[in-house]
């Protein structure tokens, strides 16, 4: 059914021009058209990657201005202006981005502000622009000798313009840049641990979200026909913001959904409220607050969810039977020196964390990081994997220096791991997330994603998902949504994640912790199985049973400190690690 939805809402979008509807319902549905073209940009902005930009309406702003100003005051051509309203808009993007995207919390929100408030000031005060009267009397659009006009003419080009660009973003979502920046929601540990470049993903996201803005801008002067810096305003930007959080921010269609029902509603309560009220004002902007509110209540994904539970979740055709392997690294030969940990220190403050710390993991064997709570374990992990940085001390992998190196630096070496609380994407199918430990085989960006010209790297990654999938017994859930499993299958799907990197060291973090006895017994025996595929391991866990009968070696560490290494045999016999690890006496 869901294959029929997009080419029936295309073509009733299309053909309605040439239906005998009154012009106001052509002008409305332009209206829509154009506004969902940047709320678009916000679905993928704000819904897919949990950023939020108040801003899109300057964005729209310059495309309208720099269409406008092309064609009253220059000689250029509306086509030029489409092309340098869009680069100044990358340009923007690329310069607020870079400032903004690699710090955490707050900052690109507040960027925003600022660019939509300076924008507006700098419109409404250039001589050159018409101040805050704008530029009057642009003409219409010309195309292959066809004046569109400002009503059904355009229309068609509207339409396959914000259609086009839904195919677009359905298509990147579906994609190996696409699950890297739905990676983004999840935090940026999990995804730099993945290979991706976060800030990256984030920059081309806020881009795109710009590009589209940009282009409904271009359309919008055409369609008014006189641009003036009121509708680029701050406020504006919000309503778009609006229009996507209401329609459904998750969802592509959300944002159509969104922009249909904020451009008829707010026609109506202008018409209404006035009445009702006895005095004219803004008053439709009180009622979209509190509908907001209620929404955010009692619909957080937006209206959308409403829809979308009537269509059935497609699922993915399995194409990739044929597909030819990815690349895989050379491995190391067994014995070999694979890992070496020298002196890691780790303070927090005042809190030495980790002290001092040194092992080597040789290829091939299974090693145990063990401790009683707070012992260091998990911060070990995280230096040794590069989220967090080293006090001091070295890390060797495969004789190279990777102490300091980003963390996606380190995966791309072969070092994979999974996290104490497993990091996934639950409105991800199982397949999917497995395939995003597939990104850094693949290289397919942004602009072969939407025009579906990855399709042949896609099907490698998947068979490659599917193949990890098997390894650990979980073939026949690949389709179902992450978010459904269970923890025990969870912290299984993010071992094939991980093995999806083709690591030559996997690092587990508490692999074993919530999982049943059976569940404890079958991730047993593919570790075991792992090993005896050559693959190294470092392991931390609680479960004494679980490590003892599974690990080559054993590092003890408590307060920070190594306490000892050995055999489990030898660890077990400790006087000391029993005093330290199980609270007894010597
Ligand atoms: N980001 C941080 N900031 C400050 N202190 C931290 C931070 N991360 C860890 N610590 C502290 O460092 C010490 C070691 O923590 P860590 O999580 O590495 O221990 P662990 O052995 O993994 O414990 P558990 O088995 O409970 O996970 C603890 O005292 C912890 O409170």
């Amino acid at each position: 059914m869901q294959r029929f939805a997009f080419p029936l809402f295309a073509l009733v979008m299309l053909v309605l021009p040439a239906l005998p509807v009154p012009d106001f319902w052509i002008t409305q549905s332009n209206y829509i058209g154009l506004y969902a073209i940047v709320a678009l940009g916000l679905v993928l902005l704000t819904g897919v990657a949990g950023l939020i930009s108040f801003g899109q309406a300057a964005f729209i702003g310059i495309g309208a201005y720099t269409a406008a100003y092309m064609v009253t005051q220059t000689t250029g051509s509306a086509w030029t202006a489409l092309v340098l309203g869009v680069l100044i808009a990358v340009v923007v993007a690329l310069v607020l981005g870079s400032i903004t995207l690699r710090m955490s919390g707050h900052y690109l929100p507040l960027a925003t502000i600022a660019w939509g408030l300076a924008l507006y000031y700098t419109m409404g005060n250039m001589e050159q622009l018409g101040k805050y009267d704008g530029i009057l009397g642009v003409p219409t659009l010309h195309l292959f000798g066809y004046d569109l006009g400002t009503g059904r003419g355009l229309h068609v080009l509207v339409w396959v313009i914000a259609l086009l660009a839904a195919l677009a973003a359905v298509h990147l979502l579906d994609s190996r840049p696409g699950r890297a920046i739905r990676a983004l929601k999840s935090g940026a540990t999990m995804a730099e641990a993945m290979g991706i470049s976060t800030f990256r993903a984030k920059l081309t996201v806020f881009v795109l979200a710009a590009v589209l803005a940009a282009v409904s801008g271009w359309l919008f002067a055409f369609f008014q026909r006189t641009v003036n810096p009121t509708p680029f305003s701050l406020s504006k930007g919000i309503e778009y913001l609006f229009m996507a959080v209401l329609g459904g921010v998750g969802n592509v269609w959300g944002a159509f959904l969104g922009a249909g029902v904020v451009k008829l509603l707010e026609d109506q309560l202008q018409v209404l409220l006035p009445k009702l009220i006895g005095t004219s004002g803004n008053f439709e902007t009180i009622v979209f607050g509190i509908i907001i509110v209620l929404v955010l209540k009692y619909a957080p994904d937006g209206l959308w969810t409403f829809v979308s539970k009537w269509l059935p979740r497609p699922q993915r055709k399995r194409d990739w039977e044929q597909a030819a392997p990815l690349p895989a690294r050379a491995k190391p030969t067994p014995g070999e020196p694979l890992l070496q940990v020298q002196a890691v220190r780790k303070q927090f403050g005042g809190l030495v964390a980790v002290n001092d710390v040194s092992f080597e993991i040789r290829a091939g064997e299974i090693m145990g990081l063990i401790g009683p709570n707070g012992a260091g374990k998990s911060t070990t992990f995280n230096l040794i994997t590069g989220v967090l940085a080293l006090t001091s001390g070295q890390v060797t992998y495969r004789g190279e220096q990777v102490g300091g190196m980003p963390s996606r630096a380190i995966a791309r070496r072969g070092v994979s791991r999974t996290f104490q609380h497993v990091k996934m994407i639950p409105d991800m199918t199982v397949l999917e997330n497995v395939a995003l430990g597939g990104y850094m085989r693949g290289e397919a960006g942004p602009v072969r994603a939407m025009l579906r010209l990855d399709r042949e790297e896609e099907r490698r990654l998947f068979a490659e998902a599917e193949r990890q999938l098997a390894r650990i017994g979980m073939a026949d859930r690949m389709h179902e949504l992450a978010g459904n499993l269970a923890l025990g299958p969870q912290r299984l799907m993010e071992i094939a994640r991980a093995l999806c990197t083709d690591p030559a060291l996997l690092l587990l973090d508490e692999p074993a912790a919530g999982l049943r006895h059976k569940e404890k017994q079958a991730l047993g025996a593919v570790l075991r199985q792992l090993k005896s595929e050559g693959m190294s391991l470092l392991l931390v866990e609680h479960d004494m049973d679980f490590v003892m009968g599974l690990t080559d070696r054993i590092v003890v560490m408590e307060f920070g400190t190594k306490l000892m290494e050995g055999t489990p045999a030898e660890v077990q016999a400790s006087p000391a690690v029993r005093a330290a690890y199980l609270g007894t006496e010597h």
